[in-house]
């Protein structure tokens, strides 16, 4: 079933097209990678599916429904939720209260909302920092407070921007990990990512955008080998 329906989506902003006439269906259940070089239009790209910004032109459809033009919250409502690229939690908040907050958008009270919060809290394994103020978790745990934020809204399509950016290399292995068994449990997920290696290790299907465009689209193997994808983005020692 496509869960995500994109059409002809395009935004310009004054005379620059960040994003030009995409079209991609993502399937209940799949995991889409999204690659390509800076500026090609990704995080532009996020910000039209989850409210953010608004197209110039196109549609957006998820699950049926035509949510073209929405606001983030009303969007969330109904399924659809990001991470961003810039995590902005409350600081001097607990890990706990900055997910509640989140899980707010669910559950009316705030008994409801901090039990949700404890159990994703508990999914990401940021338990020993329940009640540690956001500001003093390193990197890899704002990480993956961001991506708790993001659960507690119990997205059925989660866009995820880079939560792997920023992490040594020995913090990627059981981040990559984690979204593998969060897209196990049924999660429609899209990645864009730089770390190609996880971009290899979890997608089932590669979009390579470039100048806000389409570059190809398919089986992420067959993807990275074509040669405009190898000339665009990835160089020849990738290849
Ligand atoms: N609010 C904005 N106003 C004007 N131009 C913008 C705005 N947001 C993005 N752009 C431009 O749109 C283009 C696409 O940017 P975008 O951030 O979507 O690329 P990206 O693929 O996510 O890049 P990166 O990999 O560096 O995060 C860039 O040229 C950027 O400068």
């Amino acid at each position: 079933m496509t869960l995500l329906h994109v059409e002809s989506l395009t935004k310009t902003f004054a005379g620059l097209t960040a994003v030009r006439d995409v079209d991609v269906d993502v399937t209940d259940g799949e995991f889409l990678g999204i690659v390509g070089p800076n500026g090609a239009g990704k995080t532009t790209l996020f910000s039209l599916l989850a409210g953010q910004l608004e197209p110039t032109r196109g549609r957006v459809v998820f699950d049926g429904q035509d949510i073209t033009g929405w606001g983030p919250a009303k969007v969330a409502s109904v399924g659809l939720v990001r991470t961003f690229q810039l995590m902005r939690p409350f600081e001097s908040m607990s890990v706990l209260d900055n997910v509640a907050i989140a899980a707010h958008g669910r559950h009316r009270s705030r008994k409801a909302a901090r039990r949700a919060a404890l159990e994703v809290i508990d999914r990401v394994q940021l338990d020993r920092y329940v009640h540690s103020p956001s500001g003093s978790l390193p990197t890899a745990g704002l990480k993956r407070l961001e991506l708790a934020r993001a659960l507690a809204l119990e997205p059925r399509l989660l866009l995820l921007d880079e939560v792997l950016a920023g992490l040594v290399p020995a913090e990627r292995a059981p981040m990559i990990e984690l979204l593998r068994e969060i897209h196990a449990d049924g999660m429609t997920v899209m990645f864009v990512e730089h770390i190609m290696a996880a971009v290899m290790a979890l997608s089932e299907r590669l979009l390579v955008m470039a100048e806000g465009a389409e570059l190809a689209l398919g089986d992420p193997h067959e993807v990275i080998t074509d040669p405009r994808v190898v000339e665009a983005y990835l160089g020849e020692d990738y290849a």
